[in-house]
């Protein structure tokens, strides 16, 4: 393969179903990662450089090596809920950890990147569906690290010439239809795979993070988006890059909300087994409702998601928690 691209966070969740894609477009992964978060095992489609963020040498030196014609940067820490209770983290992981990655980048001579955003910049929207030009107000450290670091992105942009796409997606769910990779978090906080544990009976129950918001059912209600689409995203970023593309900001998500309650009936309809939930009271830092307009990636990158129903998510997820799909 001629096209290398450099990939941070690639043992990770978003990151490995993204090497997939690419090698399926010709484009050879270079995952660098520190597996703090990730599986080495996800690591299937091109090397690992095992490194943190913090190790700007490194990465000057993982540049030097395999000349990516592109950066993609994954690697952060990514819960909201923890990042309320430890910001320390996430400023230190996140944004330090940026700015030792995008010197790196600055010093071997890599300009283009595509950088893992995230619905949580916009806070709690004045209006619904979110478009990119809503206005930026996170409610909490992880939502406010990623914005620093879309603006770290504009200022390389204009000192340097850097040329970057900032892609906020709503909540990744779902995994790969063929089964080569799960999402699998330790500890895993994320709604679906908590509810789809709790109903083959891996762990008591889910605890439903409040009913008493101004929503039709009382939960809060998020945008849930099949891995796959984003991985797909991902590669149409770089194209879009490699042409000569300006740099962008764009919205990825399905476009519809969907409550709590709501996934948890849905896992209910697909494998036929009764979620246990304990109710409890809100989560801090939880916006009550977000889903995305998408028309801007529709236009820029041809996104056009294909799995991201709330059904296709759980049955592609469910087989990796030993459920069966029966509908
Ligand atoms: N999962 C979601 O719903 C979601 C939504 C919006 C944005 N994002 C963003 O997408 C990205 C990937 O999320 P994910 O769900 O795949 O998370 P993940 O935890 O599965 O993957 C993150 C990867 O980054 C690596 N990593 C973390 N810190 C590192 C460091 N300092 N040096 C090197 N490697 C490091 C981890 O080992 C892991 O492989 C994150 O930036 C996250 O903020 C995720
Ligand atoms: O055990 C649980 C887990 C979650 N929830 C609720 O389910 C919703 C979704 O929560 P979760 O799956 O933890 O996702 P988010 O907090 O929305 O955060 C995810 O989605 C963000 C974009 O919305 C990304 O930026 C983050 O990285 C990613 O962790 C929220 O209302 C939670 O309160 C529960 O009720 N019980």
């Amino acid at each position: 393969m001629s096209r290398v691209v450099l990939v941070t966070g690639g043992a990770g969740f978003i990151g490995s179903h993204t090497c997939k894609r690419l090698a399926a477009a010709g484009i050879l992964p270079v995952v660098f990662d520190n597996l703090s978060t990730g599986h080495r095992t996800n690591v299937r489609w091109g090397p690992l450089v095992e490194g943190g963020l913090e190790d700007t040498g490194r990465i000057v030196e993982a540049i030097q090596t395999f000349r990516p014609e592109c950066l993609i940067h994954f690697a952060a820490s990514a819960y909201v809920g923890e990042s309320v209770e430890d910001p320390g983290k996430y400023y230190r992981n996140n944004v330090a950890g940026s700015v030792s990655l995008l010197e790196a980048c600055r010093q071997a001579g890599l300009n283009r990147i595509v950088f893992s955003s995230t619905c949580a910049t916009y806070g709690v929207p004045p209006r619904l569906p979110i478009t990119e030009d809503t206005v930026q107000l996170p409610v909490n450290p992880y939502g406010r690290t990623k914005l620093m670091i879309e603006l770290m992105l504009g200022d390389y942009a204009r000192a340097y010439g850097f040329r970057s796409v900032a892609l906020r997606y709503f909540n990744a769910a779902g995994a790969d239809p063929e089964g080569q990779l799960t999402e699998r978090h330790d500890p895993e906080t994320h709604l679906i795979p908590r509810a789809l544990l709790a109903a083959a009976g891996r762990v008591d129950r889910l605890d439903v993070f409040g009913d008493d918001y101004a929503t039709p059912d009382g939960t809060c209600i998020r945008d849930y988006i099949h891995v796959v689409d984003l991985a797909e995203a991902h590669v149409a970023a770089v194209d879009y890059l490699r042409d000569g593309g300006d740099p962008l900001k764009a919205n990825l998500g399905s476009g519809r909300g969907t409550s709590v309650r709501q996934v948890i009936d849905a896992i209910h309809q697909v494998t036929r087994r009764r979620v246990p939930v304990q109710l409890l009271p809100r989560r801090a830092g939880d916006p009550p409702v977000l889903y995305a307009d998408t028309t801007w990636a529709r236009r820029t990158l041809g996104f056009r998601p294909q799995l991201s129903d709330i059904e296709t998510i759980i049955k592609t997820a469910a087989p990796g928690f030993g459920l069966e799909v029966r509908s």
